[in-house]
């Protein structure tokens, strides 16, 4: 039984998944439990091979568990049609990749654009939004530059800019600093943190680097696919959601 201030945005009951590599099974995630609370900030750690990926590619609703329920917002992913997933995630979900995945023929501006135009808001709304949040991020004054005129740093507030541009309940990033300096990395991660404590966006991003993890409310750890957790700097939010079994 559980007791909650707030439902869970996403919650993930018995969910495993496995790989088939020819003959042999690849049990990537085992028997994962986990409700991320609206608001939260939490940090995925475990070495290469844990399983990051894959419970990324869940909690974003990219892919179906082999076993186990994933629930966003109350609704069972796996009763949704394909096009009303991909709508909830349209609505509801923004990602940040470690390649940043900006389209190098583009300016900061219209890449950050981007998404509300795919989704037919108008050209002047979307350049407003787009404009607020690259100044959100610190990038005001380099609305024109395209990708490749901007640092690895720059470019990954870029695409927290596209992440978060249609007001997401969450924010799922892959390893969004692999390709950063420890710096780099650093402040990245403290934007990705000013955001969530701001707007109350949930941010899951993962990450094999130790020292991130300092800056983190929650850190989920994996090792070869199973499950521990760490709630140490649980916020109070989610101090206030009590697991009683
Ligand atoms: N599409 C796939 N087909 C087969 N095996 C896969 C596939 N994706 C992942 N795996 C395997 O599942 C396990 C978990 O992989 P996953 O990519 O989730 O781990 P990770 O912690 O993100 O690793 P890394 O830090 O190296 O990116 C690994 O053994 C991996 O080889």
């Amino acid at each position: 039984m559980t007791i909650s201030s707030a439902a869970p945005l996403l919650e993930m009951v018995g969910v495993s998944k496995h790989y088939m590599m020819g003959e042999s099974r690849i049990d990537a995630l085992k028997a994962v439990d986990v409700a991320i609370m609206p608001g939260e900030f939490v940090a995925v750690w475990g070495p290469s091979g844990s399983g990051k990926s894959t419970f990324c590619n869940l909690v974003g609703l990219l892919d179906a568990p082999s076993s186990g329920s994933v629930h966003f917002q109350g609704q069972d992913a796996a009763l949704l049609s394909d096009d009303q997933r991909s709508g909830l995630r349209n609505r509801a979900i923004g990602f940040i990749f470690q390649g940043f995945n900006l389209i190098p023929v583009l300016s900061a501006l219209e890449n950050v654009m981007l998404p509300l135009q795919v989704g037919h808001a108008g050209a002047r709304a979307a350049a407003d939004a787009a404009r607020k949040r690259l100044a959100e991020v610190g990038l005001a004054s380099h609305l024109a530059h395209r990708p490749a005129k901007l640092s690895g740093g720059q470019q990954q507030r870029v695409a927290i800019a596209r992440a978060l541009i249609g007001s997401p309940a969450l924010v799922v990033a892959d390893e969004p600093t692999a390709n950063l300096d420890s710096d780099n990395a650093l402040k990245v991660i403290s934007l990705m943190r000013e955001i969530s404590k701001s707007e109350g966006t949930a941010f899951v991003f993962s990450t094999h680097d130790e020292r991130l993890l300092e800056r983190v409310d929650r850190r989920i750890m994996l090792h070869d696919g199973a499950m521990t957790e760490d709630r140490r700097h649980a916020p109070a939010a989610a101090s206030q959601w009590v697991k009683l079994c």
